[in-house]
């Protein structure tokens, strides 16, 4: 079992609960956060499974956010070349996707997720509860990643994050309970049907390629879901200036993440770092870089070969909009 210190007690119990039940358990507390997701934590813990003698019947359960999932997730992927995996997330962002849909990954120096595989979870444990615990910036951020799914496939979260935007955040509330549900169908639908990102699944990564840039230029000092807020809004705005998207589900993308307390504006000067970031996300393909676009809510299709100026207008208009 693999867990970060701030889930210490639930890792613990858990554990207890599994002993109690015959089952030997073996945990490891993992650096926080993004410091997790790194090939050097990884081989620490094949060094661990490698001594302790673990097997294709022993299981990896990862305790946490997302970075713990993604980090235990390839350790499972790779040791034995696959071991079974169970996920308990404990954030929300974890919840409505991480912990779901069977995509790993480490980072690398030159980017984000850059070694990975796709080995899905033989199961994933959620319970609401946990959230308690969960500071707000952390459950703003995994809003940002229900809003995703809003946009690219239930618009309908949109609807009850407008309508009540405090009820949105408050873990212990129904609103909650109702909006990881409909994200985790948006994304079970598309992973169901494209588990190996051939096409369909591209659309989960709506906001990434502005967000995963920014994630490495910032040195992970941003969470992941604060980044896909401002790169929804980055690249709602590409999609207007290359005259797929009307300005006014622009202003709505601004609007409903602001209203949540995300970021949906960014500093001026650093377009050139970031697009040389934006190169090597996994949609490119030779130099050309493609995106995911909306031509309406719940309508993603691809952007393909933006002209640099009309990358650098959408980067210009984020970067003037008061925070
Ligand atoms: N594999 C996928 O499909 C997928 C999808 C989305 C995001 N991700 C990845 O997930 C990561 C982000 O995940 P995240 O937002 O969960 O961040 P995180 O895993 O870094 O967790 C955020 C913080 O919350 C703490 N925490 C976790 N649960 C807690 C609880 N119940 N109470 C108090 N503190 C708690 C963590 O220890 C950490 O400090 C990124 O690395 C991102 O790339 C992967
Ligand atoms: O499940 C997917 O597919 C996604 O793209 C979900 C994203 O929210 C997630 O951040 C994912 O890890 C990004 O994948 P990557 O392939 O761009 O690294
Ligand atoms: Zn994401």
């Amino acid at each position: 079992m693999v867990h970060a210190e701030p889930v210490a007690d639930l890792a613990r119990r858990l554990a207890t609960a599994l002993e109690a039940h015959g089952v030997t358990t073996l945990v490891e507390v993992l650096p926080d956060a993004e410091a997790a997701k790194t090939i050097d934590v990884a081989a620490h813990l094949w060094g661990m499974l490698g001594r302790a003698g673990f097997t294709r019947g022993d299981v990896v359960v990862a305790v946490g956010g997302g970075a713990v999932t993604d980090l235990g997730g390839f350790v499972a992927a790779t040791w034995l070349r696959g071991v079974p995996l169970i996920n308990v997330p404990t954030t929300l962002l974890g919840m409505v996707d991480a912990a779901v849909g069977g995509k790993t990954g480490i980072n690398t120096a030159e980017g984000k997720n850059l070694v990975g595989s796709f080995h899905p979870p033989a199961g994933v444990l959620c319970d609401l509860d946990v959230l308690a615990t969960l500071p707000r910036a952390d459950l703003a951020a995994g809003l940002a990643e229900v809003v995703k799914g809003g946009f690219i496939g239930d618009p309908v979260i949109l609807d009850l994050v407008e309508a009540d935007p405090a009820a949105a955040l408050d873990p212990h509330g129904e609103v909650v309970r109702e909006l990881v549900e409909r994200k985790i169908a948006v994304k079970a639908a598309v992973v169901t049907t494209d588990l190996h990102e051939s096409s369909l699944r591209e659309i989960l990564n709506y906001g990434h390629t502005f967000a995963h840039a920014v994630e490495q230029v910032e040195g992970y000092r941003w969470r992941h879901g604060d980044a896909v807020a401002l790169g929804m809004v980055y690249v709602a705005e590409l999609a207007r200036i290359t005259g797929r998207l009307d300005a006014e589900t622009v202003e709505r993308h601004r609007a409903i993440l602001r209203s949540l307390g995300l970021p949906t504006s960014y500093e001026p000067g650093r377009f050139d770092e970031l697009l040389a970031v934006m190169g090597r996300d996994k949609k490119t393909r030779g130099s050309t870089l493609r995106f995911v676009v909306l031509d309406a809510v719940g309508s993603p299709s691809r952007l393909v070969g933006p002209e640099l100026d009309q990358l650098r207008q959408a980067y210009d208009a984020v970067t003037q909009t008061p925070a």
